[in-house]
């Protein structure tokens, strides 16, 4: 089993990269981890907002592999807690044996046409993060599901 995560944008700022770079290099110790990140459309400040989705959503698309299992992030997803993550990727991994593709879109969100892939849309929060943000916290989260699984302390339960 494998991840990969497909994001919108670049991070930025050094701590993010160094945030994301950790927790990505702790998930790589259960699971081998790509993370493909795709250039921001421009223009979404003039207007063409829907426009601009569609044609990031069409590059997005063309980078998710068949038949696997599709989460797309959006804060109007499903919330989970992380046990319930962490069940759902053992379940996976025992029974379904999908790799996983993990989608973060950027800063006006995703279109419509990558959300009808999903498998999952997943709510990290009601609250709306930046997409670095909420790919360093995704990341996070699925360290924490590997940890959950191993029943290691790093989860406290
Ligand atoms: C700034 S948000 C986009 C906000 C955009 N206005 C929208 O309506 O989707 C950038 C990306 O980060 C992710 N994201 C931000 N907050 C999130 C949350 N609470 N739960 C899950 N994903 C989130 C989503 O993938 C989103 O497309």
């Amino acid at each position: 089993m494998k991840f990969k995560l497909i994001c919108i944008g670049k991070l930025t700022e050094v701590w993010q990269r160094e945030a994301a770079q950790e927790y990505a290099a702790r998930v790589q110790r259960y699971f081998p981890l790509d993370i493909v990140e795709l250039k921001e459309e421009k223009g979404g400040r003039k207007g063409d907002q829907t426009g601009l989705l569609k044609r990031e959503g069409e590059r997005l698309l063309e980078k998710v592999p068949a038949r696997t299992f599709v989460i797309v992030l959006d804060e109007r997803g499903r919330n989970l807690g992380s046990e319930s993550f962490a069940d759902l990727l053992s379940t996976e991994m025992l029974h379904g044996g999908r790799d996983w593709c993990l989608i973060v879109g950027g800063p006006y969100g995703l279109a419509p046409e990558v959300r009808k892939q999903a498998d999952l849309i997943l709510s990290l929060s009601k609250m709306t993060f930046t997409h670095q943000m909420a790919r360093v916290l995704l990341l996070e989260q699925l360290y924490r599901s590997c940890t959950i699984i191993k029943n290691e302390p790093y989860h406290n339960r």
